[in-house]
């Protein structure tokens, strides 16, 4: 049975933003700020086993997501592990990874888990958008935002609005959308 209400477990504010605007009213979401333990292993593994983390806390239905920046020519590295490696390298480190590689090209994946409750098994929801990294260019309030380019224009440079039509976010919850009207 598809939920009435989605309880986003997030500590990323603007994670959280995006996800208001592309839902919009189509979804009651209620959220709370949880910074939960993340596994290592494959991007599908460590949503779900964050999203069994989140049910456990609340006592009840979760939505989590987990974001991967993955480059190609690291064969998807740092992938899950994007967060620790920008706190540590910021944006000129993570383009200096690259510096020994032609192919500059990278993916940014979102993937939702969504669980009933304690117990139960996650489902997920993946999506991917093919960019390439660059020197930071635009805004630098969210992340890694300025070094992912699509199309010409870095996630930071583009308007929100246009943003959420093509973001890994948009994709992957595109498939929320779907799975949430099939099972209503
Ligand atoms: N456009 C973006 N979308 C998502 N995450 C981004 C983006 N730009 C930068 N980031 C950062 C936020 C984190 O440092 C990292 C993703 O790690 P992740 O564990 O998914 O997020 P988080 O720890 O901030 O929130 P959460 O509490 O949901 O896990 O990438
Ligand atoms: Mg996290």
């Amino acid at each position: 049975m598809a939920p009435k209400m989605l309880n986003f477990i997030t500590g990323n504010e603007n994670k959280l933003t995006e996800v208001k605007a592309i839902l919009g009213d189509t979804v009651d979401l209620q959220s709370q700020s949880l910074d939960l333990v993340e596994i290592q292993g494959a991007i599908e593994e460590i949503a779900a086993d964050k999203c069994r983390r989140a049910a456990e806390a609340v006592k009840g239905p979760v939505l989590v997501e987990d974001t991967c920046l993955c480059f190609n020519a690291l064969k998807e590295l740092p992938g899950p592990y994007i967060k620790w490696f920008l706190e540590a390298l910021g944006h000129d480190g993570l383009n200096n990874l690259l510096a020994a590689y032609p192919d500059k090209s990278a993916q940014a994946v979102c993937t939702f888990a969504y669980c009933e409750g304690p117990g139960h098994k996650p489902v997920i929801f993946q999506g991917r958008t093919n960019g390439k990294i660059v020197p930071a260019r635009g805004p630098t309030n969210f992340g890694w935002d300025p070094i992912f380019e699509y199309q010409g224009q870095t996630y930071a440079e583009m308007d929100k609005v246009e943003k959420n039509k093509i973001s890994h976010r948009f994709l992957a919850l595109e498939k929320l959308k779907t799975w949430l009207q099939s099972e209503a």
